[in-house]
């Protein structure tokens, strides 16, 4: 089942932009090699033909959708298409013996009702949805282990994870009191047209979109419900900003206590301890989304305030990286039981 001992990997969605930062990272997983790149729409092209940067890197001409004909060329399956067609795909491809990574929204809420109110369309069969596995690397790794099929979190949804849980774990904050103020990257709406993200619309512009009403809501909800053990809601509002890639999602909340930045700094760096793609700032020091960009790290940093009782979390992704691509390997490196960092060691491309 193997090229020179190798898993052999298909992409699906190959043509958009989680799909080819797959291909980007992917070029460098000394245990993986991409057997299949495929498109709904432009099978049969060189995928180059639309990506010239991978001119003399990577070369494939692009196969169809067919589960049947993936089954022959790739051991496991990473979907990266648009809300809708994994739902469908994905149970075809996993009833194949394919494994599957799976990087839209489609299998991350467990409660098929939840995802029918907040995506507006039917959702995934109950029982794929109980199979995926959420993968939230940091938190949840021990569950993808030996898992066939894996949900990656959506971009916001990782670095507001990651920022809230060991303080909510740790009961250092209210649950009640969380609000996340979260900004993107132009490219987290994908490489499909769209006319808010033209660039007239985007260049020193600024907006706010989705408040209250966006998908990765639910999403949040639902682990942080887990992790705190009773109900936790948040608000939480999304912003379009200027730049390619990144995001930072500032997370508001009061505290149980009266910890210091240092005390969260002690906190974070015990509960990520071992994990390579978490770096937890020295007290006062606050990162920037240019210091994660092209790598799969999630930056965090605080500022505890004794004067409102409130402290203020940052965390920073790379969200085609550690918010879709790069996460999605590191799933499929605990899945098989693989180092976690293993294709993943880029540096940040800075400045
Ligand atoms: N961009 C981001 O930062 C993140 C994205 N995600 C999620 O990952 C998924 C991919 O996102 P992104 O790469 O940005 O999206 P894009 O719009 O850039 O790409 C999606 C690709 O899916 C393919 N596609 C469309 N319809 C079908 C279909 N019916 N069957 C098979 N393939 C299809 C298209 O290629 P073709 O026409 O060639 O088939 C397209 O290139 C989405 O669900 C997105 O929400 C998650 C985290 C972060
Ligand atoms: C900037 C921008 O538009 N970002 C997208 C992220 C979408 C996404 O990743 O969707 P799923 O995780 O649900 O698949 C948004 O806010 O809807």
């Amino acid at each position: 089942m193997t090229v020179e001992g190798k898993l052999r990997a298909a992409i699906v969605g190959s043509t958009g932009y989680g799909g080819v930062e797959l291909i980007r990272l992917l070029q460098g997983h000394p245990k993986v090699e991409i057997t299949s790149v495929i498109s709904s729409s432009s099978a049969g092209e060189p995928i180059e033909n639309g990506f010239p940067h991978l001119t003399g890197v990577f070369h494939r001409n692009l196969d169809g959708v067919d589960a049947a004909e993936i089954k022959e060329r790739a051991d496991v399956v990473f979907t990266a298409t648009p809300a809708g067609v994994s739902a469908k795909l994905a149970p075809q491809l996993l009833e194949a013996g394919l494994k599957v990574v799976d990087l839209s929204g489609d299998f991350r809420l467990k409660d098929g009702g939840e995802y029918e109110r907040w995506y507006k369309r039917p959702a995934a069969e109950e029982s794929y949805l109980k199979q995926a596995v959420f993968g939230l690397c940091e938190v949840f790794g021990d569950r993808a282990a030996g898992a066939e099929f894996i949900s990656n979190p959506g971009c916001y949804p990782t670095a507001t994870l990651l920022g809230l849980i060991p303080a909510l774990k740790a009961g250092w904050i209210k649950p009640e009191s969380i609000i996340v103020d979260a900004k993107s990257g132009v490219s987290g709406a994908g490489r499909g047209v769209n006319v808010g993200v033209h660039y007239a619309e985007v260049n020193e512009n600024f907006k706010a979109y989705k408040i209250n009403k966006h998908q990765h809501i639910p999403e949040i909800e639902q682990t942080l419900t887990e992790i705190a053990g009773e109900p936790v809601t948040v608000t939480f509002t999304t912003h379009l900003v200027p730049m390619t890639r990144g995001i930072m999602a500032t997370m508001y909340a009061g505290m149980n206590g009266a910890y210091s930045e240092q005390d969260f700094v002690d906190l974070y760096r015990n509960y990520y301890e071992g994990r390579s793609f978490v770096r937890v700032r020295d007290a006062g020091i606050w990162p920037a989304t240019k210091e994660v960009s092209g790598s799969n790290y999630c930056d965090i940093g605080f500022a505890a305030d004794a004067r409102t009782g409130r402290v203020t979390i940052i965390s920073v992704i790379d969200n085609l990286v550690k918010g879709a691509a790069g996460q999605a390997i590191q799933n499929l490196n605990l899945m098989m039981g693989w180092e976690e960092t293993l294709g993943l060691g880029y540096t940040p491309v800075y400045p």
